[in-house]
């Protein structure tokens, strides 16, 4: 009976980024969390004003349309892999002047899906040790669960703080399914991917004049076309 309650909580993933460019790293994330979490839906969530990186950054209706496109290739892969869940890309953090801050954004979102669903923030191992720089992130967990995956070079057990520990010792949940049944409030840390790759490492090689071959194998097909159309990162 309660199993059967929890199995119809509806599951939300989100996956804010600068996307500067989308890169497979993203997709293999979104993916690996797609299967095992039972996302019903996945929101890619381009950062608005990322207000902790470089002022060069590219502009962010340009971004909005490399990750729309990205979320293409992420559909079709999906459906290959017979994965049910619905992608979109929403311009929450765009339409929102000023410096993004998830926490907002949470909260605007818990407002839009209700008190009940499970809304979960999809990360790299990265971001959870950047994270008590952002803005409040110590309200985050009352309004969204955090699913981490590794990331090559950026590892979990030899660099996190004390307050993240602290953090952990309070919210870490020991499987996918724990933290599916919650609506928010739990941290679920995975180990199972490995792609070593970045934007800021792609942005680098797309100077070179290799740009062509290196990019194609590791920008998704749609957004790649914008990357070549436009001649970004040159
Ligand atoms: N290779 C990867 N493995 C696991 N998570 C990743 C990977 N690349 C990006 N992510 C995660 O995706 C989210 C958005 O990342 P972002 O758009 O900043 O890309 P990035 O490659 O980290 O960019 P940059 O190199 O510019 O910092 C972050 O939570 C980040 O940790
Ligand atoms: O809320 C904050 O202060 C904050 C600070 C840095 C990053 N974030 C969010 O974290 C996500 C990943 O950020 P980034 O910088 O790795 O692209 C993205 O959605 C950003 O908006 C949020």
């Amino acid at each position: 009976m309660i199993s059967h309650h929890l199995d119809t909580i509806k599951k939300i993933g989100i996956l804010g980024g600068t996307f500067d460019p989308p890169h497979l790293g993203h997709l293999k994330l979104a993916t690996h969390f797609a299967k095992i979490l039972h996302l019903d839906e996945l929101l890619l969530i381009p950062s608005g004003e990322p207000w902790q990186k470089e002022s060069s950054i590219t502009p962010a209706e340009l971004r909005f349309k490399m990750t729309e496109a990205a979320g293409v290739d992420l559909a079709i892969e999906f459906l290959q892999l017979n994965i049910p869940t619905r992608i979109s890309t929403d311009r929450i953090e765009m339409n929102r002047p000023g410096p993004s801050y998830t926490l907002d954004t949470a909260k605007a979102l818990r407002e839009r899906f209700g008190p009940q669903v499970n809304l979960t923030w999809l990360m790299g191992a990265d971001t959870l040790l950047n994270l008590p720089t952002w803005n409040s992130w110590d309200q985050l967990l009352n309004y969204l669960n955090f699913a981490v995956a590794s990331r090559p070079h950026h590892s979990l057990s030899a660099e996190i703080s004390l307050e993240m520990k602290v953090l952990l010792e309070k919210h870490q949940c020991i499987d996918a399914d724990a933290l599916a049944k919650s609506p928010f409030g739990r941290i679920y840390l995975d180990n199972s991917l490995s792609v070593d790759l970045s934007s800021t490492q792609l942005r680098d090689q797309l100077k070179s004049l290799a740009r062509s071959t290196i990019a194609s194998e590791h920008i998704p097909s749609h957004a790649l076309e914008i990357v070549t159309n436009l001649d970004l990162y040159k």
